[in-house]
């Protein structure tokens, strides 16, 4: 099975855990977009449910495809948030999100679910975070030199800003910049995660740490739905 075609599997298989009347966060990212297909699939056949996009992109799909939305002013607590991951640390849960620029609007949405569903294939299972993925850094543009300084003393060892195919900064929804931050493997990631927060310039991070409930795993033979 291809690596879309099991992204696709766990996509619909989350997007099938919604249930009709629910408020329901959209991720972010190519994952988040087969999950987006099928709730368009399922109300197309009445399913009732409103949602929140987590970029402008996933939003042209959610309204492309006729998915009612709503926004936090009417409903600040969500039923459900569903979205991809770029690494899922097995046993903890905890995650790497942000290669696809959406991490702020992600988290917000995230927290406020009741139930975050993140769908993964079988590429994003790792032992330990930060390995393989960069963490990324949403910062604000002022200063963002100086904002690199201080992640470097808070431990990344390889700094890279982000930057569009034009070679130009890359912009987020909330007119930041990213900054893909190499730590290497994370020993504590809840640790790292609070001194993030408290850097000064840093918007947010990609780090998840214990906010999935649930994780749905493709692999090319099964799915496996996994908890804390
Ligand atoms: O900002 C992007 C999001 O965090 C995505 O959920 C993440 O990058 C995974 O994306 P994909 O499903 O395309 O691998």
């Amino acid at each position: 099975m291809s690596l879309d075609a099991c992204k696709r599997l766990a996509a619909r298989s989350a997007a099938d855990l919604v249930e009709p009347g629910m408020i329901v966060g959209l991720g972010t990212g190519s994952t988040a977009a087969f999950m987006v297909e099928r709730l368009g699939e399922r109300v197309a056949e009445g399913l009732d449910i409103k949602a929140i996009p987590t970029s402008n992109a996933i939003e042209a799909l959610a309204r492309s495809l006729n998915i009612p939305l709503t926004d936090f002013a009417t409903h600040p607590v969500l039923d459900m948030a569903i979205d991809g991951a770029d690494e899922v640390e097995r046993g903890s849960l905890h995650l790497i999100k942000g290669l696809g620029g959406a991490l702020l609007r992600e988290k917000i949405v995230a927290r406020a679910a009741k139930r975050f569903v993140v769908m993964v294939d079988f590429t994003k299972p790792v032992d330990r975070l930060g390995a393989r993925t960069p963490v990324p850094v949403e910062v604000v543009p002022f200063g963002w030199q100086c904002t690199s300084v201080v992640l470097g003393q808070l431990g990344a060892k390889l700094i890279s800003p982000r930057r569009g195919p034009n070679g130009d900064l890359a912009v987020t929804d909330n007119g930041n910049l990213i900054l893909d931050c190499d730590f290497g493997p994370i020993k504590d990631v809840q640790e790292l995660a609070t001194r993030l927060d408290g850097a000064v310039g840093v918007v947010e991070h990609g780090l998840f740490p214990c906010m999935a409930t649930d994780v749905v795993v493709a692999t090319d033979r099964e799915i496996e739905q996994w908890t804390p």
